[in-house]
């Protein structure tokens, strides 16, 4: 009945009266988590590209505005209030989840969300 569902947050909500599971607090998106041995062709590594592009692409506009309302909440909003501190606290948090990326490399992909975020958050 429950997909394995990733959950990052570890946020979760009442248990399903059906089976105990723990039912998600707020709706999960769910996406395949394509194994790299299992695309044995170029058509079926852009397939798993399209759809992992397309989870991106939800979770980087629920992460605009979800940005966009800290910077109506804080008292200098925009990229005058950028805080150094936080983004660094960011790119440490998400290397946990991605060893091989490496520190730099997210830092940079980092760098340019957050920008665009402020800079949506602008408009
Ligand atoms: O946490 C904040 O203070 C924000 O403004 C959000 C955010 C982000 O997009 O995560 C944006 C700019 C700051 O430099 C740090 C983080």
């Amino acid at each position: 009945m429950h997909d394995r569902v990733i959950d990052a947050t570890g946020a979760s909500g009442p248990s399903c009266p059906a089976c105990g599971t723990a039912e998600p607090a707020a709706p999960l998106l769910r996406v395949p988590l394509p194994s790299v041995e299992d695309l044995g062709t170029v058509a079926e590594a852009r397939a798993a590209i399209d759809g992992l592009d397309a989870a991106l692409a939800v979770l980087l506009e629920r992460r605009a505005e979800v940005a966009a309302l800290v910077q109506r909440l804080k008292p200098v909003g925009g990229f005058a209030g950028r805080n150094p501190d936080r983004e660094r606290a960011i790119v440490d948090a998400m290397a946990e989840h991605a060893p091989s990326l490496g520190r730099d490399r997210l830092a940079k992909i980092m760098n340019a969300v957050i920008e665009a975020g402020l800079d949506a958050a602008g408009r």
